[in-house]
């Protein structure tokens, strides 16, 4: 039974949902994975074939379903050392167990409302609302779409968690670790610039992104400053800082988000900078954008121009994050029993909602996809 103690109460919830991408685990998986990805998005085969690439290279096998369970295991334990009874089922976007494998799994339990914490921090059709459309296209298909919903699961989402404490700290931790293993490589840790990464996107998702508070760009722009300051503040001497992006793909005439993160290193080579360290905010495990992206090709690029670089490590499950999200679920169970909570946030920012509004997010600006997507205002039951 949950328990009724108001610090722990997640009533109404029943459970939890791990809610993520999914990635192959074997080199049979690639081709079809790739398929799930983007069917009907309009990457070019080009891209493809070198995406596969990256995947076969690492054995055909991707880190992140390693990384969500280890995410899950951490998860239990926190909510078990607080004594909160709250069950996880993991489910992915694009790889088994398939986001209906976990709604399978959530009525097997008899679980009448859950709680979704999708595996992207920030505001973006990307990582936000196409999780919630897929949802609603699963819960469609089993004929349990509908503002009563009576008959499903009824889900709810936690907020965008970019501009939480408990991630910015996470990374403001993995950022200061970096920098001394800069000096522990022979670099100039008080000379070295900080280097802000994250997924680019497509600068019509940009401009459509944030919930009217902050775009994709300025959401990372804006806890960037607060790293960068927080690391400076505990090494003792100013960091200078940038954002740079990765992993763009689409067609060539389509503009992204830029700089690319190797461009940008050879900016700052030419600028006579030597001792980076990059840091991969935009994501919240070391998976395949990390492991290929950037600790295979930005390295390289960095190796190339004669620099030091050091790639800090993603928030993981560095306890400090780990409880951030059991806090957003008590929150979360908070805001949905009525009452008042005091939503913690760091930098600019206000808290962003978990309910959505209804055009939040969409794939291309101003204009109204026409797919249902779940914890918005409409679809909120
Ligand atoms: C903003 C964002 C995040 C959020 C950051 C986060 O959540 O961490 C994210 C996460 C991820 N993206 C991933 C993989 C892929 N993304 C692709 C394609 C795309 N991503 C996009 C954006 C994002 N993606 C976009 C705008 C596209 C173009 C197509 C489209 O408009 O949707 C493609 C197709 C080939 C290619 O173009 O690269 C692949 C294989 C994986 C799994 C990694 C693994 O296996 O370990 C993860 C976690
Ligand atoms: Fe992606």
């Amino acid at each position: 039974m949950p328990s009724t103690s108001p610090a722990l109460d997640v009533r109404p919830y029943d459970a939890l949902m791990l809610y993520s991408f999914g990635g192959p685990d074997r080199p049979e998986d690639v081709v079809p994975f790739l398929r799930n990805v983007t069917a009907g998005k309009g990457i070019p085969d080009a891209r493809l074939e070198e995406v596969g690439e990256h995947y076969y290279a690492f054995g055909g096998k991707s880190p992140i379903n390693e990384q969500n369970l280890a995410l899950k295991g951490a998860l239990e334990k926190e909510l078990a050392e607080r004594g909160i009874d709250l069950p996880i089922v993991w489910g992915n976007r694009n790889w088994a167990p398939y986001t209906t494998d976990a709604v399978d799994e959530l009525e097997a339990m008899g679980a009448r409302r859950a709680v979704a914490l999708v595996t992207s921090a920030y505001s973006s059709y990307s990582g936000c609302r196409q999780y919630r459309e897929d949802l609603a296209v699963v819960l469609d298909q089993r004929g349990q779409l509908g503002p009563d919903g009576s008959t499903g699961v009824q889900f709810d989402k936690l907020r965008a968690y970019f501009n939480t404490p408990g991630f910015v700290q996470g990374n403001v931790d993995a950022v200061t670790e970096a920098f001394a293993a800069l000096a522990g490589k022979g670099g100039d840790p008080a000379a070295a610039r900080l280097v802000f990464v994250t997924h680019s996107v497509p600068t019509t998702m940009e401009a459509a992104s944030g919930v009217g508070h902050a775009t994709y760009s300025e959401q990372h722009l804006d806890i960037a400053a607060l790293i960068a300051a927080q690391v400076g503040e505990a090494l003792g001497h100013p960091v200078d800082w940038e954002l740079a992006y990765c992993s763009r793909s689409g067609p060539p005439h389509q503009p992204w988000l830029e700089p690319d993160v190797n461009d940008l290193l050879g900016t700052l080579a030419d600028r006579g900078v030597r001792d980076v360290v990059l840091s991969p905010i935009g994501f919240v495990s070391d998976h395949m954008e990390v492991a290929y992206d950037l600790d295979t090709e930005a390295l390289d690029t960095a190796r190339s121009l004669g620099m030091t670089a050091v790639r800090a490590g993603t928030v993981g499950t560095r306890a400090v994050f780990v409880k951030q999200l059991v806090d957003l679920v008590l929150e979360r169970a908070a805001i949905a029993r009525g009452e008042s909570v005091d939503e913690a946030t760091v930098g600019a920012f206000p808290a962003f909602p978990s309910i959505t509004p209804n055009d939040c997010c969409l794939r291309v600006h101003e204009q109204p996809s026409g797919i249902p997507a779940l914890c918005s205002e409409d679809m909120h039951r």
